[in-house]
């Protein structure tokens, strides 16, 4: 199930299809740096277009040229979840489009 919390060895073995990304805690986080200032704000407005798509919410950090993401289930009580691990594969797949690395 989506909410269902997973366990560390789940979430590395999952990471392995996510280069870039960590557990940071209990959270999944990932930074990107951008060509520019508006490049990097161009891919949060892209991001926040997919979070709400999925319902599904990361803090979302602008900074002078870089994006950072960091995200859990609430509803798991701050976990890692399915879903946490949608919205960063969500993100891998536009991130390089706008630049990111
Ligand atoms: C009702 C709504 O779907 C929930 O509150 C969603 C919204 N966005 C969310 N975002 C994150 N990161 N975790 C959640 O558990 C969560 N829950």
């Amino acid at each position: 199930m989506a909410d269902e919390p997973l366990s560390q060895e789940q979430i590395e073995a999952r990471l392995g299809d996510l280069p870039g990304w960590e557990l940071e805690g209990s959270r999944l986080a990932r930074g990107y740096r951008l060509p520019s200032h508006f490049a990097a704000a161009a891919l949060t407005v892209h991001i926040a277009q997919i979070q709400e798509e999925l319902g599904h919410h990361s803090d979302l950090t602008l900074g002078y040229n870089t994006v950072g993401l960091s995200v859990s289930t609430h509803s798991a009580g701050g976990a890692v979840t399915e879903k946490d691990l949608t919205l960063a594969t969500r993100v891998e797949a536009i991130a390089s489009a706008h630049g990111a690395h």
